[in-house]
């Protein structure tokens, strides 16, 4: 996993193949090394021991595979709260993580007129640099999907679930973060944007 293709590899800017059904095995094999990666990345351990930066989503053409197939795992913050005696004590959440999937052929049904974009800017994995500016989405989204088994699904996302899957799906599409960065001003915000932090 560590062959992620980086800005420049022509096949960030494809559009990728729909994957047809019933999934093949290499498929279903695909989506679980893709969730497997976002695990390991997010394992400090494990992380530190293969040098990856902790991530919360990838698409298949970031591994050079022209294909609509999306990984998301977006964990839970734990909670610090003091006890009587004034200690910090760790909470775990409920639920570890509030995405953790592998969808085929993902898409956007429909969007919320509001934008939104995170206050602190975004990265990739596909890009070694920094890139300042609010990358602008849509704030809520209606994201319909095909899980593995091939059952069609449909969620309402928002908050940086949101984000995080447009984000994804805008890779299947050959749209990179920075192509939502207003080019004139890269902190301009649209009427009624949320800055999410
Ligand atoms: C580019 C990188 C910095 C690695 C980014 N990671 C990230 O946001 N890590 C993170 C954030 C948390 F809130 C909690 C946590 F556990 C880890 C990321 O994975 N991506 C995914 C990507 O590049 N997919 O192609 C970029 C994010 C920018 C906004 C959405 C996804
Ligand atoms: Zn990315």
């Amino acid at each position: 996993m560590d062959d992620i293709i980086r800005e420049g590899n022509p096949t960030l800017r494809e559009i990728a193949a729909d994957v047809e059904f019933p999934l093949s095995d290499e498929n279903i094999i695909l989506g679980e090394k893709m969730l497997n990666f976002l695990r390991n990345s997010q394992d400090e351990v494990t992380a530190e021991k293969m040098g990856l930066r902790a991530g919360v989503g990838i698409a298949a053409p970031q591994l050079d595979i022209s294909r609509k197939i999306i990984a998301v795992l977006v964990p839970n913050a734990e909670e610090i709260e003091e006890n009587e005696k004034g200690e910090e004590v760790v909470i775990p959440p409920k639920e570890a993580y509030s995405l953790a999937t592998v969808m085929y052929n993902p898409r956007v049904v429909s969007h919320s007129v509001q934008d939104a974009a995170l206050a602190e800017g975004e990265g990739c994995l596909s890009v070694d640099r920094d890139i300042p500016g609010y990358v602008i989405r849509h704030a809520r989204a209606t994201i319909e999907y095909f899980d593995k088994e091939g059952n069609k699904k449909k969620i309402k996302l928002k908050g940086y679930n949101a984000i995080v899957v447009q984000h994804e799906i805008d890779h299947i599409n050959g749209i990179m973060f920075f192509d939502r960065i207003n080019p004139k001003n890269p902190f301009a915000t649209t009427e009624g944007m949320l800055l999410l932090d």
